[in-house]
């Protein structure tokens, strides 16, 4: 079946499901392949729950009339998507960089929906499945789409932008992150400037901040909004940001003054787009951060900094740089290893312990493999186990306690033991 045909059947609920597990009433299943299942498998189950249509791949399973035999699955999602992205009658805000894009999109969608039926990414489901689900998620009632694009190696930015079209750009930052498989910072940049070619291409625009350099030269010849920092600044953290919009107070419930930039894109696309300003601060006060991402938790015993969604050298560095500024007692820093570095790990780690060492911190706990090859006078531990006995023979009281480190070292696990 050709796209504009499966278009029709699509148009006729405008809901697509890829999980049996999450079937929506009348959606069109796609039967995925992935790291453990063959989605194929599951296509007459997605039809008994009420899936309309199952878009399948593998002829064997094609036991049902409502069945659509396609030669891959994921890649008629992808192009159902674009083409579905084609008919939508909207601007699109297409987002990536190192750090923040969740929570950039988040507040670019607190703050949007106050004007607008706008849609934006879920969660982070940000790569070559999330992207067309995205886009696929958007109906005629839309009036804006937001979409978050994630990226560990070249090219995906370029991929997932002609799939998206956005009509307007957003990089937060350029970091070391995802080194690995994009080759080094150099080929971070290059890899998520593809945003900005794809723009620049397509004669559309981006959003920028003024105050971070590399994003002004890479944007130059780019038609684009700056934030207005003469409007927008920056109050203080008390631990939670506050900053000023028109000289009116914005107090947030996000800490970490590295969140300024992303709040700031907020308000830029805010007033880009005719929402008012007050409106604009209600949002920005109202969002709280989600999943670990620089949450504020209070237990029976300590207070903890929670930022254990994840980790990278630059994301360490302005999260260890907040905490020493912060203006608290007895504070502890237990950092995890950071992931997908290649062959800077070993020197990024290093770097790392050097710094919060630095920082004069009263303890530094260091966890995971490749913080415990690194030469420091602090504590280290291989691997999780070994700093939970720790803890459970020396707990601490009264502690202010920053937890950071990868996802997969899942540090938010530290929270019932602290
Ligand atoms: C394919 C899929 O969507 N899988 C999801 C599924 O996984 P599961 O463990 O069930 O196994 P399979 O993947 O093998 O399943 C195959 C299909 O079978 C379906 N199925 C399975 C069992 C069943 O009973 N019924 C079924 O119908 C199944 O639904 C599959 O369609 O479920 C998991 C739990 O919900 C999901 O986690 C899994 O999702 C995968 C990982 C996925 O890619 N999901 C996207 C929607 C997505 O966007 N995920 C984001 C990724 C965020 C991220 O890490 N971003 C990075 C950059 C990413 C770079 C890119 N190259 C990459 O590697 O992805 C960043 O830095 O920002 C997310 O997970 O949050
Ligand atoms: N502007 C920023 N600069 C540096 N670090 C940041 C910035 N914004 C957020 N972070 C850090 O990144 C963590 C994750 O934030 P967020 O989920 O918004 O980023 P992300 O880019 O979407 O991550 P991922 O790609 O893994 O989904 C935060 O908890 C915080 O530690
Ligand atoms: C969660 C994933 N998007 C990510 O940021 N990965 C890095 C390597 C991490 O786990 O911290």
């Amino acid at each position: 079946m050709d796209i504009p045909k499966l278009y029709e059947l699509y148009k006729t609920h405008y809901l697509v499901t890829t999980d049996t597990r999450a079937i929506s009433q009348n959606s069109l299943f796609f039967a995925l392949k992935g790291e453990n299942f063959n989605g194929n498998n599951f296509a007459e189950k997605a039809l008994a729950l009420g899936a309309r249509f199952a878009i399948i791949d593998e002829e064997t399973y094609q036991t049902d009339e409502r069945m659509i035999l396609v030669t891959d699955v994921l890649q008629t999602l992808q192009k159902l998507a674009n083409y579905h992205r084609k008919q939508l009658q909207l601007p699109i805000i297409g987002l990536t960089g190192s750090n923040g894009k969740t929570t950039s999109k988040e507040l670019i969608h607190g703050v949007l929906q106050q004007k607008f039926k706008t849609v934006a990414t879920k969660g982070n489901l940000n790569n070559h499945i999330g992207v067309p689900l995205t886009l696929l998620s958007m109906t005629p009632d839309t009036e804006l789409g937001i979409v978050e694009m994630g990226a560990n190696h070249q090219q995906e930015i370029a991929f997932l932008s002609s799939i998206c079209e956005p009509d307007f750009g957003y990089i937060t930052n350029f970091g070391k992150a995802h080194l690995e498989g994009f080759g080094g910072v150099e080929g971070v940049i290059k890899g998520k400037s593809e945003l900005y070619d794809f723009i620049r291409a397509n004669h559309k625009m981006v959003f920028v901040n003024p105050a971070d350099p590399i994003q002004m030269t890479k944007t130059s010849d780019i038609s684009r909004v700056l934030f207005d920092l003469e409007r927008i600044q920056y109050v203080g953290v008390n631990p939670f940001i506050q900053l000023s919009l028109d000289g009116q107070n914005i107090q947030t419930q996000l800490m970490g003054n590295y969140n300024f930039p992303n709040i700031a894109a907020a308000i830029t696309m805010g007033l880009h787009f005719g929402v008012p300003t007050d409106a604009i601060s209600k949002a920005i006060e109202g969002y709280v951060p989600q999943n670990n991402r620089s949450q504020i938790v209070k237990t029976a015993h300590n207070t903890l900094f929670l930022d254990a969604y994840n980790a990278n050298p630059s994301s360490m560095k302005v999260a260890l740089e907040n905490f020493a500024a912060l203006s608290a007692t007895h504070k502890t820093v237990i950092l995890g290893d950071m992931f997908e570095l290649g062959e800077d790990s070993a020197h990024e780690h290093q770097a790392i312990a050097d710094l919060a060492a630095s920082l004069h911190f009263e303890t530094i706990f260091l966890v995971g493999k490749n913080f415990h090859g690194v030469s420091t006078s602090h504590l280290s531990f291989e691997d999780f186990e070994s700093l939970k006995i720790h803890l459970s023979k020396h707990p601490f009281q009264n502690k202010t306690i920053l937890i950071k480190g990868s996802r997969g070292m899942r540090l938010e696990r530290l929270v019932e033991l602290l």
